[in-house]
């Protein structure tokens, strides 16, 4: 079993698990729930923001711990007050050591906040908002078209965002109207390689109107020069901020040099 396969079958009890503890009618009473949500596609058209979404993740399957210290509230802070157009937080525990309390409290920032999960249920998109996130990602790998295209449009009854990821050009029929946002992973989430130009070659065969972004294994400005001349607006970054003993300050550099 590849570990795209292990994260859901753990995703599909955990869901369940989840459900006989808490209804959605009361997630629905969250005091999140109700606040406006903010757009990450604005947030990335803005020109005067870096189209960085600066990712806190704590570990990863590839990787182990990247951070065993980093205090939430004090890095995505810093991410946010030093030009990111959003955040991406992980909430999944088993595999990313994240959590709905790491989210909870990165809502302090007044930007866009994607829930980083592996989101396979609609129940997990009312937990989305109820924690405060802005923006889910649904991961094409795991999914069926049928089943992005539902889980897109029920994001969308809630008003939240949609990020769909894709890997693979065989994902391209993923794409629907309910997907604006849509993610090219340079990792492959079965084998971990990275490999930037073939999301190049893949982001030619993006419809127009997309708002497209680039997604792991970034770690330099040219890199992010890269993928704007390829017509990319967002730029999904953890761990080249996230391995360094002060994330924020790394963060705060990088965006220096890109500017
Ligand atoms: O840490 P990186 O290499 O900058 O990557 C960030 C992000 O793209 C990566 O964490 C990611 C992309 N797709 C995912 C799906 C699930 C969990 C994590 C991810």
């Amino acid at each position: 079993m590849n570990i795209l396969d292990k994260i859901i079958a753990y995703k599909r009890k955990e869901v369940a698990g989840r459900k006989a503890v808490t209804s959605m009618a009361d997630l629905e009473k969250s005091p999140a729930f109700a606040r406006p949500v903010l757009s990450l596609k604005q947030f990335l058209l803005d020109d005067s923001k870096t189209g960085i979404i600066a990712e806190f993740k704590r570990q990863s399957p590839s990787k182990g711990v990247i951070n065993g210290e980093a205090d939430v509230v004090a890095v995505t802070t810093a991410y946010a007050q030093n030009g990111a157009s959003g955040l991406s937080v992980l909430t999944d525990a088993g595999f990313f050591g994240g959590s709905t309390e790491d989210l909870v409290k990165a809502r302090v920032n007044q930007i866009p906040i994607l829930r980083k999960d592996f989101i396979i249920d609609e129940y997990q998109i009312v937990e989305a908002k109820a924690m405060g996130a802005d923006v889910i990602l649904l991961i094409a790998a795991c999914l069926t078209p049928a089943d992005v295209k539902r889980l897109a449009a029920f994001a969308q009854s809630l008003q939240l965002e949609v990020l769909l990821e894709l890997h693979g050009e065989e994902e391209l029929e993923h794409i629907c109207e309910e997907t604006v946002l849509v993610g090219i992973n340079n990792r492959n989430l079965k084998t971990f390689a990275v490999d930037i130009e073939r999301s190049l070659a893949m982001a030619l065969r993006i419809p127009a109107g997309k708002v497209k972004i680039a997604e792991s294994g970034i770690s330099s400005v040219e890199n992010i020069r890269l993928f704007r001349d390829h017509g990319f607006r967002g730029f999904l970054i953890g761990e080249n901020f996230m391995k360094e003993p002060n994330p924020g300050l790394a963060f705060e550099q990088f965006v220096k040099a890109i500017q």
